[in-house]
């Protein structure tokens, strides 16, 4: 089974997007800057948002963390997003999920400025995912997913069956739309769905993505022979131990190639995200809306 490392691919990218942000200090003596809101605390979000801060620092971006505690209202979080859409020097701007129990991320993401939405999840963004837009932010997991495919030589998904297991707005639908404009027939799985169905949608996909955020919860005997996985599980264990959704020992002598976790696919959402920054700062400072620079 191949083993679809992101790592490498990941540095690869932000090398030259150091080499990039080197050149922009440079010629317009100003610096991407990426503000974080972080509510409440989970494990998942610790580890993307430890992740962020060591990339921003080794690259040259300006990272702004704000967190707030969980029982926070929602007016204030409203505010505060207000204020950077207000700040000048603030070219980028994402709210960690999860969210308090019954807050929908639209909530917060509809007072943020789409131009800054590095995320891509602002309603005016998402419609243009969902029209396949190459000019629009898109969600980092999702363009991380693409580019660790294609990295591999499986991003032709014409005709291919995919399954994808979870529904949220950033992963499942996002990279559900993104297989879609790439001619796949996706099946979207969620903890509704029907046992059998599920079942068969998995045992029938060519390709497989998991986010769900429960270990072991794909195993090898679901899976058809010969199928891609990508896991984007992140679960940190009681020890500390990171792993990801997939049961990992159940895939040899099934899968032709997996995402391990950790060293998949969260590094290139890292790059993605940092990729996101900049492309939105040059945004605003004047390059143009159709310069493909967001396409995965
Ligand atoms: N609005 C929002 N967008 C997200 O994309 C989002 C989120 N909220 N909340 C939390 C989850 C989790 N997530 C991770 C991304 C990369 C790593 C990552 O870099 N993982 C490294 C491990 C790093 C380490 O070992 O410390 C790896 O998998 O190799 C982890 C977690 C994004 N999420």
């Amino acid at each position: 089974m191949l083993v679809m490392d992101g790592r490498e691919p990941a540095r690869k990218r932000l090398d030259s997007l150091k080499r990039e942000i080197e050149e922009m200090e440079r010629l317009q003596r100003w610096r991407p800057c990426l503000a974080t809101i972080q509510i409440g605390q989970d494990p998942a979000a610790a580890t993307y948002l430890r992740s962020q801060g060591k990339t921003c620092e080794r690259i040259g971006l300006e990272a702004r963390r704000f967190v707030f505690p969980a029982d926070v209202s929602i007016e204030e979080v409203q505010e505060l997003l207000l204020r950077l859409n207000a700040d000048d020097d603030v070219d980028a701007v994402m709210v960690e999920r999860p969210l308090p129990p019954r807050w929908e991320l639209s909530g917060l993401i509809d007072c943020v400025d789409p131009v800054k939405d590095v995320e891509g999840v602002h309603r005016f963004n998402l419609g243009s995912l969902y029209l396949g837009d190459r000019n629009t932010p898109l969600p980092c997991t999702a363009k991380a997913i693409l580019s660790l495919l294609g990295e591999y030589g499986f991003a032709d998904l014409k005709g291919r069956n995919a399954s994808v297991l979870g529904v949220s707005p950033t992963v499942g639908k996002a990279v559900a739309m993104l297989f879609l404009h790439r001619k796949a027939s996706v099946t979207l799985l969620h903890s509704q769905s029907a046992e059998t169905e599920r079942l068969r949608a998995l045992a029938q996909a060519d390709l497989v993505v998991v986010g769900i955020g429960k270990p072991h919860v794909l195993s090898g005997e679901m899976l058809k022979q010969g199928v891609v996985v990508v896991d984007v599980g992140i679960n940190v264990l009681s020890d500390g131990r990171l792993v990801g959704d997939v049961d990992w020992e159940s895939l040899a002598g099934v899968a032709r190639a997996a995402t391990p976790v950790p060293g998949g696919i969260g590094p290139l959402t890292v790059a993605s995200l940092m990729e996101n920054v900049f492309h939105c700062a040059r945004r605003r400072r004047g390059a143009p809306f159709s310069d493909g620079s967001f396409s995965s």
